[in-house]
């Protein structure tokens, strides 16, 4: 079993001070950053770059950075967030023309590959690819926002990708994104999760040590 990671996802963090932010959620208990990159096109939003990514390794943060590219095409950005400093980048198969060229572009890069299903994605868009992948992650929202509430039909999705990951025999990571709370995590982690993104919940509480800990208890209880 692969270690628990909390990833708070910056999209709910005061941007006005970012790398302030991003020292307190990791001085607090976090073990990755979540960088959700939005272009107005793949979804109706618009965020961060590479520059902000380049930004934060500046800054001083060595935890990884965990790249959720929301963004069609996807392959032109891709050498960019690697020499930026990203860790891995996940991306949308629905954004990618060739999704299996886009895995190999990734690592290539020198990053870890990840793939992100939508709520309506059926789990067999894994298949041919899951063991090129580092990490699966599974969307509980409909990607574009923060402070969605969690959709559950998310729950039987994930112990259907546990189920492909273990029979895989690797050491895929399996992510979860989208309306994650201190108190839904139990059951998230039970069905199958070890990798939980958590934006809203985390940095619009008022003592971030406080819900990171509850969450990661909350975790290892059910797992
Ligand atoms: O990728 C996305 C949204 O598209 C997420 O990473 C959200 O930013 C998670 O926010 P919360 O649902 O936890 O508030
Ligand atoms: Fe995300």
């Amino acid at each position: 079993m692969l270690s628990t990671v909390i990833a708070p996802s910056i999209l709910s963090a005061n941007f006005a001070r970012l790398g302030e932010e991003v020292d307190n959620v990791l001085a607090a208990g976090a073990d990755w950053v979540h960088f959700d990159v939005m272009d107005n096109h793949y979804v109706p939003n618009l965020t961060i770059g590479p520059m902000v990514c380049e930004a934060l390794r500046k800054h001083g943060v060595t935890a990884p950075i965990d790249v959720h590219l929301m963004v069609e095409p996807v392959d032109r950005i891709v050498p960019d967030f690697a020499k930026a400093g990203a860790t891995l980048i996940s991306f949308h198969p629905e954004a990618s023309a060739h999704v299996h060229r886009t895995i190999q572009l990734i690592r290539s890069s020198g990053c870890q590959a990840g793939l992100v299903l939508n709520p309506a994605t059926p789990v067999e868009v894994l298949d041919y690819v899951l063991e090129d992948l580092d990490l699966v992650l599974l969307m509980s929202v409909n990607p574009g926002f923060g402070g969605q509430s969690f959709i559950p039909s998310a729950l039987d999705k994930l112990r259907r990708v546990r189920e492909m990951i273990d029979r895989s025999g690797k050491p895929i990571r399996l992510e979860i994104d989208g309306g994650v709370k201190a108190d839904n995590i139990a059951g998230i982690a039970a069905a199958g999760a070890d990798t939980f993104v958590a934006g809203s919940a985390i940095f619009n509480a008022p003592d971030y040590a406080d819900v990171i800990g509850r969450m990661k208890a909350a975790v290892a209880g059910a797992r």
